[in-house]
Parts: structure tokens; C-alpha cells; sequence
């Protein structure tokens, strides 16, 4: 059934147009009972709905919307490894990677968390010879930098947690820096050539298809870099280079040797793929155990969604307030604000995950929709948008929904001046998380109102009245961020079953790699063959007449 037919559907629209359309969010707050039905806590995290423009009906008649459209059985299907992911036939079975160790899970009559953890502890193992010193570059030294070539979600989920968790960093009796390079231009990987030594860098090819060009064309200009200095192509490639991959042949094929081959599973989508050992640079980073502990976070609140009815279920009613906000309050976009810089990443990687996952138009059964997806989002640290973009979240024409995400506790040692001065730096923060929701709701314009005529008053004047929603940790810890991640794959999960698309294929992202392969053989002849459309001929022919060194050149062989 589409989405639209659900009978609850209408009777959404009906109650809008009955019971909220002419409320504001503000008057809805008045009551005090409000954070009893719209406030839920589970273990470490705390999500407040309050700001939200729906009432208890709204509230029942979404989890009826859940009901019609068979969200509880979505769901077991999810965790039980069905093949959800229909056009490509095959699970997505991310939260096996967090199981622990002892639990079973049976696909097709294998128990596939036997080879999660077989491969956690190979994993474990490269990360002990390379911070223990063991692993040895080419001239014999220790390891000192290990770059994590990858693009998309082979990089994004990497690099929000090591640069979230740095403070989390293990001393080992090895330390290494670990980098990110994912541009397939070359400049990430050109600025760490002028900067690592080659003797001591290890680079880690992460490519869940081993086939991107992004990441091959990086590895192939590390390569290049590493040979310069040292010309046996065979111990540079063995002592410098680790593959992860779902392709043990492309990886072979590479020349990466076996035992620096780490294994991922088709089941595991790419953007859902930071649980396996494409984590292998937070592990560098955090140590294993507290990877661990990153699971472990994922894993309770796995639990918590596979186990919990949809009407107290956090992910679910993270997912259905998107569908309201979507569809019915016709809000088209979704800021993510974390008030924490060390969740500087958070938005790109919630922006992978939402809009890739759920950037669709097409139902499973193959058909067009005729209704709204997933809202553009975009995001930025809290304070730092309050500088930038905030401007438009108050007095823009555009309802945007808000997520505002803070850890409660941050510089609470304090033994010195200095940490007393942190520790108020974090109250200014969290009073500037609550204000900002608050005003966003709120609007007004007495409080900046400098008086003067009418019209002058209209540019001070705040709407208000924008959605949000509030989720607070107790502190940002491996744990924590591991619960707040999965918080999110299952938010995405869920209004992917509503909406009844497939949040698990990312087909839209082929076209223009197949149009850039014609693109790139044309720009490398001296005058075009292919005829393009009218606007790139003009701009394949403009940049070859007139930029002479504007052409590929042989690599060495
Ligand atoms: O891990 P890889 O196979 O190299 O894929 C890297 C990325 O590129 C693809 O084009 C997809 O858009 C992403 O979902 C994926 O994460």
C-alpha cells in the first residue's frame, strides 16, 4: 500500500487541519504535562519531541500510521535479515556488527556473528602490531601516520568519530596520527605527501566495491609517492598498505597481501559501514576496547528499537515526527546542530545517511511516488550557525525542522582557572542550545524591539514556530556517540518503511560516474569525437583550446 492510501494518512491531514493548523507550537507548550508524552529517555540519551507542533492525537494517530503500514513487522524483518534491501536482494544487517560477542545470528544456516568477530579480532591484531611498533615500513621504522583513503562511507563515519572522540585517544607505546583523504582531486592526499614521511605512513584503502574511482585514483598517487622514495614495489605495497573491502579478488588484484585484507559483507551498506573494520582508524585511534564501546552503544539501543512497541520507541518516533514535519506541516528541510565542535562531522554524515538512504521516488514495488521524501539537510556545530545560518532559521521563509544535539556534562574537572573558565564556556553553550529552540518556537519581538515606526518593527519581528527536537547525552563518550549513530540509521529506517521506499540502494549515484568515464576519454584526446550536449561541448572544447596543459599524462608503468 502507498502511503498516501493508508486511511490514517487522510485522518492526519483531517486532525492538521482540524486541531493544529492555526496552533502554534508555543501554545502547545503551555501545558505542563507535555514532556510526559513528548520526553523519553533510554539509557544515555534524553530526546525531547516538545517542540514539535503535534498534540496527543497527533501523537496516536502516527502510531496508527505505523500500524497500518506494518512498521513492527519492517522492523523485525530488518533485524531478523530479511533481504529489505529488494533491488539489490540482500539484507542490511549493520546491527549484526555490533552484536556481542556470544549472541547467534543465523543467515541462510551460518552463524555470521562468528565471522564478525573473527574478523574484530584480526582487526585487533593490526592494530596491536602498528601501536606497539611491530608493524615496520620499509626502512625498518616503526609506523608513525596512517591515512584512511575512502569517500563517502568509507570515510564519513571514520572521521566524525575520530575527530568526536579524539579526547578518547589510547597511549599507546606506538601512537600514530591517523588522516582522512577522500577527494578524488588530489588535494587531501598532496597536502599529506608534503607533510608525512613515507618511511612511516601507512595508507588504508577503504572501498566496501574496491572499484571508486575516488579512492582508487588517491591509492594510486600514494603508491606513486611511496615508490619515489623507495623503489621495490613489492614491500612498499606490503608494509604500507591495508585493504578493506566486501572483494577479497579486487583487493588481491591491487596487490594488497592477504593477511593486510580486511573483510567486510555485502549485507553491510556502505554508509552503514563505520561497525566493521572500514573503523579500523577510530580503533587506531580509541583503542580497541573503547571501539567496543562504540558498539556496545549501537547495540543497546539496537536492542532498544528491535524490542520496544512503536509508541515508546525513540527511533520510531524520531522517524514518524519526520514523516509529519514532511509531509503533512510541509517542512522541506532538516538542520542538524549539534552544540558540541567536537560533532563538527555529525551533519556530513547524517547528511550521507538521510539523503542517500532516503533521496528516493520510487516505491519498492518499482513504482513513482507522488509524495515528498527525505527533506534537504544540512548542518554545522550549533554556535558557529548561530553566526551563519540561523539568520534564516529565524526570519527566512523557509520552516525548517531543527535537531539540537548536546552532551550535558563537558569540563566538569575543574582544578585550575583556566578549566573554571571551560566549564562556563560549556554553560554558555547549553544556555545557547535551550535559548535557541526556545527562540526559534517562541519568535517574538519585544526582546530586540528598539522601537520606531511600524515598518521598522517588521525586520525585527520572528515568526517563530519552527519545529525541533532536543536530544541530550549525559557526556559524548564512545557509548554515547555509538547510541547517538544508530539513533539515526533507525530514524531513517523507519520513514523509509513509511514512505515504502528502500533506504539501502544509492542507484542515483551511478549516472554521472558513468557519464564522467566518456567525459574523461574525450578530455584526453586532442579534439573531441563524442558529441555532448550544446553547454559541455562548450566547456570540454573551451578548457582544451585554451589551457595548453590541460591534458592526462602517461603514468609509469
Ligand atoms: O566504499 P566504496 O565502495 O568505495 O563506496 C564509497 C561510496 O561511494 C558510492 O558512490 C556511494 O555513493 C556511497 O554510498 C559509498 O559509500
Amino acid at each position: 500500500m502507498n502511503a498516501t492510501e493508508a486511511k490514517t494518512w487522510n485522518k492526519l491531514q483531517k486532525h492538521l487541519d482540524d486541531e493544529l493548523a492555526n496552533v502554534r507550537i508555543e501554545e502547545l507548550n503551555k501545558c505542563d504535562k507535555r514532556s510526559d508524552l513528548l520526553s523519553f529517555n533510554f539509557d544515555q540519551l534524553l530526546v525531547d519531541f516538545s517542540k514539535q507542533k503535534v498534540n496527543s492525537n497527533t501523537m496516536q494517530l502516527l502510531f496508527e500510521l505505523g500500524e497500518e503500514l506494518n512498521l513492527t513487522n519492517a522492523i523485525k524483518n530488518l533485524a531478523s535479515g530479511d533481504k529489505v534491501n529488494t533491488t539489490e536482494n540482500r539484507p542490511a544487517l549493520h546491527s549484526a556488527l555490533r552484536l556481542n560477542p556470544n549472541d547467534s545470528l543465523v543467515l541462510d544456516g551460518d552463524d555470521i556473528n562468528r565471522h564478525v568477530q573473527i574478523e574484530l579480532a584480526r582487526m585487533s591484531k593490526v592494530v596491536d602490531d602498528i601501536t606497539t611498533g611491530n608493524w615496520r615500513g620499509y626502512s625498518g621504522k616503526p609506523i608513525t601516520d596512517v591515512v584512511n583513503l575512502g569517500v563517502g562511507g568509507s570515510d564519513l563515519g571514520p572521521l566524525l568519530v575520530c575527530e568526536a572522540l579524539d579526547e578518547f585517544k589510547e597511549a599507546h607505546s606506538n601512537p600514530v596520527d591517523v588522516h582522512f583523504a577522500s577527494t578524488m582531486d588530489g588535494s587531501q592526499v598532496s597536502l599529506l605527501f608534503e607533510r608525512l614521511n613515507p618511511e612511516t605512513t601507512l595508507f588504508v584503502i577503504v572501498s566496501k566495491s574496491f572499484t571508486t574511482i575516488d579512492t582508487l585514483s588517491n591509492a594510486a598517487s600514494a603508491k606513486a609517492w611511496l615508490l619515489n622514495a623507495f623503489q621495490d614495489e613489492s614491500i612498499i605495497i606490503k608494509q604500507h598498505f591495508i585493504g578493506i573491502s566486501v572483494s577479497e579478488s579486487k583487493m588481491e588484484k591491487w596487490g594488497i597481501h592477504p593477511e593486510h585484507q580486511l573483510k567486510l559483507w555485502d549485507w553491510v551498506g556502505g554508509r552503514f559501514s563505520l561497525w566493521s573494520a572500514v573503523g579500523l582508524t577510530i580503533a587506531l585511534k580509541i583503542g580497541m576496547a573503547n571501539f567496543r564501546r562504540l558498539l556496545n552503544g549501537a547495540n543497546k539501543l539496537d536492542q532498544h528499537f528491535f524490542s520496544t512497541d512503536i509508541n515508546q520507541n525513540i527511533p520510531v518516533i524520531l522517524g514518524l515526527l519526520g514523516i509529519w514535519n514532511t509531509n503533512f506541516l510541509n517542512i522541506k528541510a532538516q538542520a542538524i546542530l549539534p552544540y558540541d565542535a567536537r560533532l563538527k562531522y555529525f551533519p556530513d554524515y547524517l547528511t550521507q545517511l538521510e539523503m542517500e538512504s532516503n533521496g528516493k521516488s520510487v516505491t519498492l514495488q518499482g513504482e513513482r511516488i507522488s509524495f515528498d521524501t527525505c527533506p534537504i539537510l544540512w548542518g554545522e556545530v550549533g554556535p558557529n550557525a548561530q553566526h551563519a545560518f540561523y539568520q534564516l532559521l529565524h526570519q527566512g521563509t523557509r520552516k525548517v525542522a531543527c535537531d539540537f544535539i548536546a552532551p550535558v556534562n563537558r569540563f566538569s574537572t575543574i582544578t585550575s582557572e583556566h578549566e573554571k573558565s571551560l566549564h562556563n564556556q560549556h554553560l554558555l553553550t547549553i544556555a545557547n542550545c535551550f535559548a535557541q529552540s526556545r527562540a526559534l518556537m517562541v519568535g517574538g519581538s519585544s526582546a530586540v524591539d528598539g522601537g520606531g515606526s511600524s515598518e521598522l518593527k517588521n525586520h525585527k519581528f520572528y515568526p517563530g514556530d519552527q519545529s525541533s527536537t532536543t536530544i541530550l547525552i549525559p557526556e559524548l563518550t564512545p557509548y554515547s556517540l555509538g547510541q547517538l549513530i544508530a539513533l539515526y540509521e533507525h530514524k531513517v529506517f523507519v520513514m523509509a518503511t513509511i514512505w515504502g521506499i528502500n533506504p539501502f540502494d544509492q542507484w542515483g549515484v551511478e549516472l554521472g560516474k558513468l557519464m564522467a568515464n566518456d567525459t574523461l576519454r574525450e578530455l584526453n584526446l586532442d579534439s573531441m569525437t563524442m558529441c555532448f550536449d550544446a553547454s559541455t561541448n562548450y566547456l570540454m572544447n573551451y578548457v582544451k583550446s585554451n589551457f595548453a596543459t590541460f591534458k592526462g599524462v602517461e603514468e609509469d608503468k
